[in-house]
């Protein structure tokens, strides 16, 4: 265990029920710094459950929990605050009087300068959630966690919010644990993959296909074949 202390994340033995349901039975989990994690499994494996233990937000949870350095947490849904403007939005995130200056790099880094006096409503799905990984870039975090991120985007504008990510992560070089249920999408942008499945991380892939990458390149037809195999989704029809 000691050449994982350094994990930006470290969780062992996490445990949640629901009154009689065990949703996680005993998760270790490490996260390197400035590794891309993806946490897949069936819909109710308790993907989002154990990332809201690792971002603090479960009190309830059994089993210990370590992280190191600021985090921020990106939703699927982007929960901004309807009545503030959205340059507003992301200073919620910082505070000292360079406040303003990295509010206005930050939006502009997910290509939104021109935008920070606009209300919440005037924005697209899409701008949104810029909008919220503005919101958590500006805490300069060492760890993100991202509940399905681009889940409620259409497929278009979700291939380039992942392209954006990635050129974040390039940037800034956090760590992030992404919870996902799109397999390319895991695939594109993690160097490991976990597999949630009977309440615990049943299965753990590493992605070594180099970057950049992309659907057709060689390999990952073979690992793409594999995940879809673990999570049990039959690759004919
Ligand atoms: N607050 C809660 N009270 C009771 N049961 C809960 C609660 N939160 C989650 N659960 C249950 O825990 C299980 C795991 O839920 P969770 O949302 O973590 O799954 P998931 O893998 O993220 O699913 P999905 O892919 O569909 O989002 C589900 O059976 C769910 O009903």
């Amino acid at each position: 265990m000691e050449a994982r202390s350094s994990g930006v994340v470290a969780a062992t033995g996490v445990r949640r029920t629901f009154g009689k349901s065990v949703v996680l039975d005993g998760v270790d989990l490490f996260v390197e710094p400035g590794e891309i994690v993806a946490l897949l499994g069936a819909s109710g494996s308790g993907k989002s459950t154990l990332l809201r233990v690792l971002a603090g937000l479960d009190e309830d949870a059994e089993g210990e929990v370590r992280t190191s350095g600021s985090k921020a947490v990106v939703f699927q849904e982007h929960r901004l605050l309807p009545w503030k403007r959205v340059a507003d939005n992301v200073a919620l995130g910082v505070r000292g009087k360079d406040a303003k200056q990295r509010t206005a790099k930050a939006l502009e880094e997910v290509g939104l300068d021109d935008r920070g006096r606009a209300w919440p409503s005037e924005l697209s799905g899409g701008q949104s959630q810029r909008v919220a990984f503005a919101r958590a870039l500006v805490r300069e975090p060492e760890l993100l966690l991202l509940d399905e991120p681009f889940g409620a985007l259409d497929a278009l504008t979700r291939l380039k919010m992942q392209a954006l990510f990635a050129r974040l992560h390039e940037a800034h070089g956090f760590a992030a644990l992404l919870v996902t249920h799109d397999v390319d999408e895991a695939l594109l942008l993690a160097d490991r993959l976990l597999v949630l499945d009977g309440g615990r991380i049943a299965e753990e892939i590493k992605v070594d296909l180099g970057h950049p990458r992309s659907v057709d390149m060689d390999g990952f037809a073979t690992l793409r074949r594999r995940l879809l195999d673990l999570l049990h989704v039959p690759t004919e029809t």
